[in-house]
């Protein structure tokens, strides 16, 4: 019997989307107000999905607890209040943009869970703006 369990998280990260391969003109053209020298915000909201077998003796898929602090420890103390481009290792030859963040935090949350648990990652920049990666 497979279940999923879901939690939610979210953290303010600022970030530039570039290309620093093209002109500024490219840059500008292809990513707009996003491409604005002094970087913009957003409220990320994180939703991290977990699916696999009830333990028997527990009732659990996973401990939430446990999953809250491993995703804090791992995703939210590393980008949280961040400048995405300037602050973090991961995005220092990547652009952040909403689906290299999320395919980042899979793989940061992947190493620390167990094979036996599927994952995928919904990542909402803004309320109409989202995505989502598990992997394949
Ligand atoms: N495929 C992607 N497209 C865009 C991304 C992205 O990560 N992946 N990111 C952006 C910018 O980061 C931009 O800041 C998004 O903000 P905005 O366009 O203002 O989004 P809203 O949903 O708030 O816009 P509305 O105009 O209110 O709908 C752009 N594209
Ligand atoms: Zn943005």
């Amino acid at each position: 019997m497979k279940v999923t369990v879901f939690r939610k998280e979210h953290f303010n990260a600022a970030h530039r989307l570039n290309n620093p391969f093209w002109s500024d003109e490219k840059n500008e053209n292809i990513f707009g107000k996003c491409n604005n020298k002094n970087f913009h915000g957003h409220n990320y909201e994180l939703i991290v999905q977990i699916r696999g077998s009830v333990d028997p003796e527990t009732g659990y898929l996973i401990d939430l607890k446990i999953l809250s602090d491993i995703i804090k420890e791992h995703v939210l103390n590393r980008f949280d209040h961040k400048n995405l481009n300037l602050d973090t290792d991961e995005f220092q030859n990547l652009n952040p943009t909403a689906e290299n963040i999320a395919v980042v935090i899979w793989n940061i949350l992947r190493k620390q869970l167990e094979d036996k648990y599927d994952l995928t990652i919904r990542l909402y920049e803004t309320e109409r703006n989202f995505v989502e990666y598990d992997g394949n």
